[in-house]
């Protein structure tokens, strides 16, 4: 039996407005609130309410588009150096997930020829829009390689949430779970609930229960134990950059599920589109890792949990080296263990 996809868009275009689906209420409140202004953007994007690669890419692409909307601007070079000041101040948000600097950088280049004040507002409009088409498709096509990897029944490990809200729609690593369910194919998601913001528990789990996908959560430092107990198959991930030579930034805790999966002899699989890749970079140890506020550890939900003055370190990603992926899956197909300089190169000639 097949079931129709029932997860909300977290970002959609309302001409003078974005709206949002405010992902630091969820699971408790689905409740959708209305940007106006390149300031709200930018804030919702550092503060979590979206977050995921892709949809932070998505969300400051149409962010660009509205910003422009309201540009009081006599000439076509004002508007595009207002443009390009809005680009770096929506850039500057978070630093690690590349689809942000991406979509700012394609909204920018989709106006270079403009001659226009209103051909280049129409044509923001429309990149922005198209971007969030587009990763709909790619992110579907994921989900479909993905699948492919795994047979009925298999028991899969994922962290953070790499799910339809944290893109256009589907997800990434998370695809492969619609689809199955769609498909009426039987797989087993284990959750980590990934602190401290706990992405897992409030949003991949939401997520998969919404999609009627059999998810069990479980406490990041549960991993090692859960792959022994109870037969975890293998382990997929998303991603928020990925380097020329295949090592991937994904959220912190990513790179010990990498060692445990080695450890098991299971997969390690990395899901993510062409635009999580950055290829400028030759290797990992390039991407910036964002540092966060230490209140996201020392408190949990508004609530102290550590020692007032405490010294906190809490880096946001971390790094996974491209000899722990045993495969990346993209939407122009899956890119295995051993190969990832040359046919990452390819992928981009
Ligand atoms: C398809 S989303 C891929 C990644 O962006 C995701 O795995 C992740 O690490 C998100 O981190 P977040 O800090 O919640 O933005």
């Amino acid at each position: 039996m097949t079931k129709s996809f029932t997860i909300p868009r977290s970002v959609e275009w309302n001409e003078n407005y974005i709206s949002l689906l405010d992902q630091q209420k969820l699971p408790l409140e689905t409740e959708y609130i209305e940007l106006r202004t390149v300031q709200d953007v930018w804030e919702s994007i550092t503060s979590l309410k979206v977050r995921g690669a892709p949809a932070i890419g998505i969300t400051a692409a149409f962010g660009l588009a509205l910003a422009a909307q309201n540009y009081e601007v006599e000439s076509i070079q004002a508007f595009k150096t207002q443009l390009q000041k809005d680009r770096d101040y929506l850039a500057s948000s978070r630093p690690t997930a590349v689809n942000l600097f991406w979509a700012l950088d394609r909204m920018v280049r989709s106006v270079e020829n403009a001659t226009s004040i209103n051909e280049a507002k129409t044509k923001l409009t429309h990149e922005a829009i198209r971007i969030q088409i587009e990763d709909e498709a790619v992110c579907r096509q994921i989900g479909e390689y993905a699948l492919s990897l795994f047979k009925s029944n298999d028991k899969v490990l994922t962290i953070c949430n790499a799910g339809s809200i944290a893109t256009a729609r589907y997800g990434t690593a998370l695809a492969p779970f619609h689809l199955a369910k769609e498909k009426g194919i039987n797989l087993q998601v284990f959750a980590s609930e990934t602190r401290p913001v706990l992405q897992g528990s409030r949003l991949t789990a939401w997520e998969l229960k919404q999609s009627g996908v059999d998810v069990t959560l479980i406490t990041d430092n549960m991993a090692a134990h859960t792959i022994a107990a109870k037969g975890i198959t293998a382990v997929i991930v998303g991603a928020d950059r990925i380097t020329a030579n295949g090592d991937t930034a994904n959220k912190i805790g990513t790179y010990g599920l990498a060692i445990l999966a080695k450890a098991f002899n299971i997969p390690f699989y990395v899901a993510a589109p062409l635009s999580t890749f950055d290829i400028s970079l030759q290797s990992g140890k390039e991407i910036p890792i964002e540092e966060r506020n230490p209140e996201e550890v020392t408190h949990i939900n508004g609530h102290r949990i550590a020692p007032e003055g405490i010294n906190v370190f809490n880096p946001a990603f971390d790094v996974t080296p491209n000899d722990l992926i045993t495969a990346i899956i993209t939407e122009e197909g899956i890119l295995y263990n051993g190969e990832y300089k040359d046919s990452i190169a390819n992928l981009f000639q």
